[in-house]
């Protein structure tokens, strides 16, 4: 369980998370939306104990993700697909990952492959990887401990066609099998076909909550209610 409640940061008196409250149940995908600047970013970054809140609390797994005592074990998390050093190879990543974790090393085989980066890939060092192999390769190390929670900021960001529909299969595979998924997007379609959960805010504050399901009846689509609520910016 993520639970966020009347969270807040401030920068030079400013609220840039305002006041938000949300929790993500397991079992289900949580689609945090919202236009560029409105705070999403911050939000994950204070759940994950990047970035202090200014005022209201940010838990999951009922504590604090600093207080997890090998939080890579319980929480997958991917915030940027380009903070891995552009000069190790993609398996010296993951390697190094399953030292730090205390993971099994016989996983980062198995990793690349559900990921989809093959063998010349896994040679090659991250600077030369494109965007979507940055995400595959992030994707692999927040994966690595077989997390029962996974916190994503704009995963499916670069990658293509077939990697968004794999994605959406793993994501909605990980959940089903009563993970919980939180994740940031602008990919509205995407995010229409496998959250369960919405929350959209704008400016920092939540503007919209609430089951998929419901947001959407009566032929209405998830870009609509977007626009709708934040003034027409995408
Ligand atoms: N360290 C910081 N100092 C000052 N302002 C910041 C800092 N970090 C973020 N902000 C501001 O907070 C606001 C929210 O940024 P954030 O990155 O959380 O938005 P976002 O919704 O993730 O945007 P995007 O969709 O473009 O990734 C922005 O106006 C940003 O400039």
């Amino acid at each position: 369980m993520i639970e966020i409640t009347h969270l807040t940061k401030k920068y030079a008196g400013h609220a840039v998370v305002d006041d938000v409250s949300f929790t993500c149940r397991p079992g289900t995908v949580t689609g945090f939306l919202g236009p560029n600047g409105s705070g999403k970013s911050t939000t994950l970054r204070m759940l994950c104990g990047l970035t202090p809140p200014t005022a209201g609390s940010a838990t999951l797994l009922g504590g604090r993700y600093r207080d997890l005592p090998n939080p890579a074990r319980r929480v997958g998390v991917l915030l940027d697909a380009s903070a891995q050093h552009g000069g190790r190879t993609g398996r010296e990543v993951l390697t190094l990952a399953t030292l730090t974790t205390g993971v099994p090393r016989r996983r980062v085989a198995e990793l690349f492959a559900q990921v989809g980066l093959d063998d010349p890939a896994a040679r090659k060092r991250v600077r030369a990887y494109s965007l979507g192999m940055r995400q595959r390769l992030g994707l692999a190390v927040a994966l690595l401990g077989e997390p029962e929670m996974l916190i994503l900021d704009e995963p499916a960001n670069g990658l293509d066609p077939e990697g968004i529909a794999w994605m959406r299969t793993l994501l909605r595979g990980f959940a089903d099998r009563g993970g919980t998924v939180l994740l940031s997007s602008h990919l509205l379609g995407e995010v229409q076909a496998i959250a369960d959960q919405i929350v959209l805010i704008h400016n920092g504050r939540v503007v919209e909550q609430g089951n998929t399901a419901d947001l959407i009846a009566g032929g209405r689509s998830l870009e609509d209610l977007f626009l709708a609520r934040t003034g027409g910016q995408s």
